[in-house]
């Protein structure tokens, strides 16, 4: 039962991000790497579950933050997964410079996984079986500014199936869907649900199965039971 969960709000995640790579000597590149690994791994289960085969066609949609990075990773797996990833990045007017993010970038452009500049003016089930939502995570807030309301926009018009990383973009991560985005068929939370997703009736997984007792006794965090050698959870 989703009730039986905690739900952390983003100030609490924000901190808890923190101590994993301050006090717990977490590097970014782990974390993002289980992160995006869970990632595929979910979005691979509800496919199959769904009765799906292989060489979907996943529209990847990057922003310009952690929840971004965690796309990319993911995007790498879901490749290797046998699936046919295509990667959009929306850039603020200039791209960013982080050493994470081009090698990430040349990771995927080394599998031969597509990148494309401009996102299609309709994005139609005829050319993506999912869109794999990248764009914000923990620290969205406020109204969501240009480039990026376009592209929300564009994918809440869409009638391909959407699966959020970590929080459905646009959303206020405590309040939920303030800004009356799209809702998301599946959302895959990371270390714990956030606010946000109290009462969500789509498809939700959890993954980041790397949360240690100090910090789910700190923050008091009851988290589903992983099973065997899987990086996600179903709600
Ligand atoms: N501990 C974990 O679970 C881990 C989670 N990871 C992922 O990291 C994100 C959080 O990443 P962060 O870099 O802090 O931020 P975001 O990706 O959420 O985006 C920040 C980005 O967005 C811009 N922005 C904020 N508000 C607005 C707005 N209103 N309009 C436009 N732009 C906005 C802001 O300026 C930044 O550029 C978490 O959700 C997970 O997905 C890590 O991978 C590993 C550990
Ligand atoms: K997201």
């Amino acid at each position: 039962m989703e009730t039986s969960y905690s739900y952390l709000g983003a100030k609490e995640m924000k901190d808890i991000d923190d101590e994993l790579m301050a006090d717990l000597r977490y590097s970014v590149y782990q974390l993002m790497e289980l992160a995006g690994l869970s990632v595929a791994q979910s979005l691979y289960h509800y496919d199959k579950e769904l009765g799906g085969s292989d060489g979907k066609k996943v529209l990847v949609i990057v922003g310009p933050g952690n929840n971004g990075g965690d796309a990319l990773v993911a995007a790498r797996h879901l490749k290797f997964f046998g699936h046919s990833p295509v990667v959009y990045r929306v850039y603020y007017p200039k791209r960013p410079k982080k050493d994470l993010y081009e090698e990430l970038v040349t990771q995927c452009e080394n599998l031969e996984i597509e990148f494309i500049d401009e996102l299609p003016e309709d994005i139609t089930t005829e050319a993506y079986d999912y869109i794999l939502d990248g764009i914000f995570g923990f620290s969205f807030s406020g109204s969501i500014r240009a480039p990026f309301d376009d592209v929300i926009t564009k994918m809440g018009a869409s009638d391909v199936p959407i699966a959020s990383i970590d929080v459905p973009s646009g959303w206020n991560v405590d309040e939920g869907n303030v800004n009356g985005t799209f809702t998301p068929s599946m959302v895959i939370s990371l270390t714990a649900p956030k606010k946000c997703m109290e009462g969500f009736t789509g498809a939700h997984y959890i993954g980041g199965r790397f949360v240690p007792k100090p910090i789910i006794d700190k923050y008091s965090i009851t988290l589903p039971e992983y099973s065997g050698l899987d990086q996600f959870a179903r709600l």
